[in-house]
């Protein structure tokens, strides 16, 4: 499979003839879309959830501001309102800093799909005044043009921005999707934030896919606050999610709040810092609440959870502690302000409870947030390297006055202003019309447009601060990923991780017209994407898209076909597989052409060692006495590389693999870096062939929650599957849990075998757990039907 990596011309080029494996896209034989039955499309388009992803999508979407619906809120959100349009009015004007860094938060909200994070979100700006009524798409006013998906399927596609205020503090937010899909919106969200919620669904605790995001949140150290929603469920239980946060997360969770009530008694929670139950006089919008005892049954409870947390924030700090063991408790402030400072340094993470839907304890969520995550200032220096020498590190501190560093982590197309590019601004300013640096392409942009994105419009600014997220109009060569900064004082901001696509399908235009519009069309979904990979096999004529799972590539077909009037033939989903080495292996090879004019020599001796799963490639060079002449090694590196993305088996990537070139000659004047190139194609050739290749492929976590009476048609299907069952467990309701591996090969359409098996009532999330060796039998079909190409 020789994929050349597609440009606008080759895509151009593509024939419009569909292969006869394609099917229509549109057509009965076409892979049925996911799940989304008439009642649940309606279901969610109603619901107030889908209202908030309206808005939210709308930010990075087309401009679209809506006309002020008639407020008739109550008093205390009116001046909350007036208040925020004051510091957004005050902000524009002056151009200055109207909000101190001390008070901003950047933070994001992320869970497993379906826990209730836009429903959060929703209710946030509406208590913190940023949206005056919530529910508008009850009216059919929903029809956005942007990610319509959403919509219609009622999950969260794109991450969505927005700002807002809150106690005279600043809070930007992001709100994340769940589906494990969609996981690099996550990624680039965490890459830019300061501090983030995680949610819970309190029936389900802690689920697949919100461990993952909590291992993501690790990876950047982002302080978290918890937050276990939807209290008013049935089988609703607080304290088996806490549990659940020790056991599946290993993390250290400190109590705040204990909730009076569950299910649909739940009633409000207890504030374990005051020491005082808030209550809520209803569960409709804008519901008042009010601080009053503690309940006597639950006295003794609260005390007990009081006295964990004391011991335990304590711990930070030895005066308090001393003071707490002769019999002193800290007071409310002393307190406050060591949850903080664990929280910061990650020492524990604060949980509280609530009900998003229900309006309950979201109040004291935002001042949790306030109260606890951290502010620009209070993190470490953003670290960086000088773009011309990438050792020598570079400190950023979050302050207006050091020079301008900020990193681009999203890009989206504007059927207004072309394309928008989303920036977190680390240090500095940034002012509309002014020149910076793209610091990894060594590069001038010109900043067009500044705007400042609220939840359903955007405003023009001039200048944007420290410690801001905006977007930019009008950049020409800035991907996701790259650092902007002061072109006197560049600086190299570190670059996030895009996860690998691991499903592709190839896709044909129908028409001769739709070649150009498909070309123009993926490129600009890749540049927003870089989950999403496509490439033009020139050989048998076809373009192949590639992406983190079915749903994904469904969605950006779906988008080649609504925003860019795509009509296309799409294959059945095929994996993409890795090819990796069992053994070490040493080979020389020697690349020699005489004829004529000026020869070529390169003679090198690489030695291939398989490395870890997971390690990708490395390079090592143990060259001494210029056995290979520094001016040369780039060009075996060059080699190498090249080659890695064409294994020797089936032409798959080649991972998990160390080259230590360790010997060589040269002559002195046939060599050059374009010999050692070739000669380290051939190395890797003729080395991988020996180092006993393999392929690999990617294997699911996969869990099923069933009724009891299909778990045995469930498990004999897993098994049918070359699955591995690791555990059982049960659920509220009745329900069994199945835990298993499944190689993502045997996975494709499981949504419509399980819904089948089970009349609709078992579901099922999966995410990549680990790539393995692909079963002898397997390798050998697959070899057969991709013939391996030289490099
Ligand atoms: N009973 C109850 N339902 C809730 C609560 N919060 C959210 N929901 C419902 O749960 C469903 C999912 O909520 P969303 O807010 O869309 O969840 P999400 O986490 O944003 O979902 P994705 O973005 O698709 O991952 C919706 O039907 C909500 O109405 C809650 O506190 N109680």
């Amino acid at each position: 499979m020789a994929a050349a990596s597609a440009s606008a011309e080759s895509v151009m080029k593509m024939s419009s003839n569909a292969s006869s494996t394609l099917c229509n896209l549109s057509g009965s034989s076409r892979r049925p879309l996911p799940p989304v039955s008439h009642s649940q499309r309606r279901r969610k388009a109603n619901s107030s959830a889908a209202r908030v992803r309206a808005l939210s999508s709308s930010f990075f979407g087309s401009i679209r501001l809506r006309p002020t619906p008639p407020t008739n809120l109550p008093t205390l959100q009116q001046k909350q309102q007036r208040n925020n349009l004051s510091i957004f009015a005050m902000a524009a004007a002056e151009e200055k800093r109207a909000v101190p860094l001390n008070d901003y938060r950047n933070i994001g909200i992320m869970a497993h799909i379906d826990a209730g994070k836009t429903t959060t979100t929703e209710r946030i700006l509406y208590y913190t005044g940023r949206s005056y009524k919530i529910g508008e798409v009850h009216e059919g006013t929903a029809t956005m043009d942007w990610m319509e998906q959403e919509q219609e399927r009622g999950i969260t596609i794109t991450s969505a921005a927005t700002t807002t205020f809150w106690n005279k503090h600043r809070i930007n937010i992001i709100d994340t999707p769940g589906h494990v899909d969609f996981t690099l919106e996550v990624e680039r969200a965490l890459r830019v934030l300061d501090g983030a919620i995680c949610l819970f669904d309190s029936v389900a605790g802690v689920e697949p896919q919100s461990e993952t995001v909590w291992r993501q949140a690790d990876k950047y150290g982002v302080p978290r606050i918890c937050f276990v929603n939807k209290m008013d469920r049935l089988g609703a239980n607080f304290f088996r999610t806490r549990d659940m946060i020790v056991t599946n997360l290993g993390a250290k969770p400190l109590v705040l709040q204990i909730p009076v009530g569950a299910e649909d008694t739940f009633k409000g929670v207890i504030d374990l810092v005051k020491m005082q139950a808030i209550f809520w006089s209803g569960e409709e919008l804008g519901a008042k609440f009010s601080y009053e005892d503690i309940p006597a049954d639950l006295l003794e409870l609260a005390q007990d959870y009081r006295a964990q947390m004391i011991e335990t924030v304590v711990e930070l700090d030895d005066e308090a502690m001393e003071a707490y063991l002769e019999g002193v408790e800290p007071d409310e402030a002393t307190i406050r302000k060591l949850i903080r400072k664990g929280t910061i340094s990650n020492s524990f993470v604060p949980v509280l409870c609530g009900s998003a839907f229900k309006n309950k304890g979201v109040q004291p969520l935002l001042d949790a947030v306030i109260d606890y995550l951290p502010s620009p200032i209070d993190l470490p220096p953003m670290k960086g390297t000088d773009p011309d020498d990438p050792e020598l590190i570079i400190e950023r501190s979050a302050s207006d006055d050091e020079p301008f560093a900020g990193l681009a982590f999203k890009i989206m197309s504007d059927s207004y202003v072309g394309s928008l590019t989303f920036v977190r601004v680390y240090a500095g300013k940034l002012a509309a019309g002014s020149y910076v640096l793209n610091a990894n392409k060594g590069k001038k942009e010109r900043i067009g447009r500044l705007l400042e994105m609220h939840a359903n419009s955007r405003e023009d600014i001039k200048v944007a601060l420290t410690g801001d997220i905006v977007a930019l109009a009008g950049l020409k060569d800035t991907i996701t990923g790259e650092t902007l900064c002061d072109q006197e004082k560049p600086i190299v901001l570190e670059r996030m991780d895009f996860p690998d696509p691991v499903i592709k399908v190839a896709i044909e235009p129908k028409t001769k017209a739709d070649i150009d519009k498909m070309a123009v069309g993926l490129i600009k979904l890749a540049q927003e994407d870089p989950s999403f990979h496509f490439s033009r096999d020139e050989e048998i004529n076809q373009t192949v898209i590639e992406g983190m799972g079915e749903l994904h590539l469904e969605i950006i077909v779906d988008r080649l076909k609504r925003e860019y009037k795509v009509e296309a033939n799409v294959g059945a989903p095929q994996v993409n597989y890795r090819e990796s080495i069992s053994k070490v292996t040493e080979v020389k090879y020697i690349h020699k052409k005489q004829s004529g004019g000026a020869g070529q020599f390169a003679d090198i001796t690489v030695r291939f060692e398989p490395l870890e799963a997971g390690s990708g490639y490395e390079f090592k060079s143990e060259i001494k006495g210029g056995a290979v002449p520094r001016e040369y090694i780039p060009g075996v590196m060059k080699g190498l590389e090249e080659s890695m993305s064409n294994g020797v088996l089936a032409g798959y990537p080649v991972v998990d693999v160390r080259a230590v070139l360790v010997d060589g000659s040269y002559h002195d004047v046939d060599s050059s870096v374009l010999a050692f190139q070739l000669a380290a194609r051939g190395a890797f050739r003729e080395g991988i062939r020996k180092a006993g290749p393999q392929m690999l492929e990617p294997i699911m976590k996969v869990e099923v929650v069933t009724p009891e009476e299909h778990l045995g048609d469930v498990i004999g299907d897993i098994n049918s599957r070359r699955g591995q069952i690791n555990n059982f467990g049960d659920k509220p309701g009745g329900l069994k849990v199945v835990d298993a591996l499944v190689p993502l090969a045997e996975m494709f359409q499981y949504v419509s075998t399980l819904r089948g098996m089970t009349k609709g009532r078992a579901s099922y999330t999966m995410q990549l757990a680990k790539f393995d060796v692909v079963p002898q039998h397997i390798q050998n079909q697959l070899a057969a039907k991709e013939e391996p190409v030289a490099a």
